[in-house]
């Protein structure tokens, strides 16, 4: 098959699929990243013309920002495929693709699957990318309108090399979900980052006091630019209608929080919270709900979303213990990249949150310190 963007998500794809033992071609914009995928293995045909390439393979697999997926689809309506080709792609988000390709691939004996794994990270590009990166992760695919059984079961025998769990969804249903779970969590993200940002001159320690919270909760404003601007545009509805929902509940919040003294008095909240009779109880229940659902979430497993390489370490408070624990990792040739006290407890115990540059650190260090007696644990 042919990958067409060999960044995060079509690089990790191609090494998944060529250690699957399928014969993988790619392309991309930027000539350097085909020969880049090739030294790393990840595939075996450089491809440096979209256009002639793609007459020469069953399947076609496109992977960049969701915009230039139309813009390549675009430029499909008058190549040359081959009959009974299979077109897929990556994009985050899928009516607006599943309807284009419809329209463009009409009657012309080509189909289209669209695809969206649910798996990633903030980190862009070709040298992030993996073989494992989908490996347990969901794996959305949206036939198009009038898509033959095998053109779709060929798309699950060509992904099965990713080990992701295929399922198959309306693209509307797709982009309503991913909309919340997805969408508005980073547009949230990077919204708590601008206050933060701009209020940068009023004091020195918005910056230095940010702590594990804040930086859990704005980890993925880190992402893409380009990417995220395309997701958003593409399913602009819906994130705009999150949005208003979001700005309610939050007016709710506030109006109840300024109110609190004469709470009762008819406010009107939305959800399983609607009716709770005074302030304590509402504030109990709106946080006791939403960490039990939080908690109730899937463990994170390998080689689904482990962007970060994080690992927690629990030491003695005592002096000389984060010393004695970064020196084994040194004697065992374990780089850190990051290291923060992250939480103390009341009793005399600290949590370290320790980073790996890459998956093998993380792992070696797990083992290292496990075998060293430490107590340790990857993040949920
Ligand atoms: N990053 C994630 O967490 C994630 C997860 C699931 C899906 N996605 C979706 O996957 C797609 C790719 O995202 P990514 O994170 O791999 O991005 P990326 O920036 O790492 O890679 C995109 C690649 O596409 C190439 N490209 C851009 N325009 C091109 C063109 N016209 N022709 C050929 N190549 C071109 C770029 O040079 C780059 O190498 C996006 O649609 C995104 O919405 C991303
Ligand atoms: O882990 C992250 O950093 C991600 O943002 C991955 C994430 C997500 O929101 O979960 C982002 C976009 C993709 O379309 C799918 C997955």
């Amino acid at each position: 098959m042919l990958i067409v963007g060999l960044g995060l998500i079509g690089g990790s794809l191609a090494a998944a699929l060529t250690r699957g033992g399928w014969e993988v071609g790619g392309t991309d914009a930027v000539p350097g990243r085909i020969r880049r995928a090739r030294e790393l293995g990840f595939i075996s045909r450089e491809e440096p013309d979209f256009l002639r390439a793609v007459s020469a393979y069953d399947v076609i697999v496109l992977a960049t920002p969701v915009r230039t997926i139309r813009t390549l689809l675009e430029s499909l309506r008058t190549a040359r495929l081959r009959p009974g080709a299979v077109i897929t792609d990556v994009g985050s988000t899928k009516a607006g693709i599943v309807r284009l390709a419809e329209e463009v691939f009409r009657d012309r004996g080509v189909y289209f699957v669209g695809g969206h794994p649910m798996a990633g990270s903030h980190k862009a590009g070709l040298e992030a990318a993996h073989a494992d990166l989908f490996e347990n992760a969901y794996y959305v695919l949206c036939p198009a309108a009038g898509t033959p059984e095998g053109a779709l079961a060929l798309v699950r025998e060509v992904l099965a090399p990713t080990r992701a769990k295929l399922v198959t969804m309306d693209p509307d249903v797709h982009d309503r979900v991913v909309g919340l779970i997805s969408h508005l969590p980073h547009v949230v993200a990077a919204i708590l980052v601008h206050m933060v940002l701009e209020r940068r001159n009023e004091s020195d320690w918005y910056y230095y006091l940010a702590a594990g919270g804040f930086k859990d909760l704005t980890r993925i404003a880190e992402g893409d630019p380009a990417m995220w601007r395309d997701i958003l545009l593409e399913n602009r509805e819906v994130v705009a209608a999150y949005l208003e929902e979001i700005a309610r509940r939050a007016e709710t919040l506030a109006r109840l929080l300024r109110n609190a003294d004469d709470f009762g008095q008819g406010e009107n909240f939305e959800g399983d919270l609607e009716g709770t009779a005074d302030v304590e109880e509402f504030l109990y229940r709106f946080f006791s709900e939403a960490s039990r659902y939080r908690r109730a979430l899937p463990e994170k497993r390998r080689g689904a979303i482990h962007p970060l390489f994080e690992l927690y370490a629990r030491i003695a408070d005592r002096p000389g213990e984060i010393g004695r624990l970064t020196t084994l990792l040194g004697e065992h040739g374990i780089n850190l990249t990051n290291l923060e006290i992250f939480e103390l407890r009341e009793d005399v115990w600290g949590i370290l949150r320790l980073a790996f540059r890459n998956e093998s650190d993380l792992l070696r260090a797990h083992e290292v310190l496990q075998e060293a007696g430490y107590d340790v644990e990857f993040p949920r």
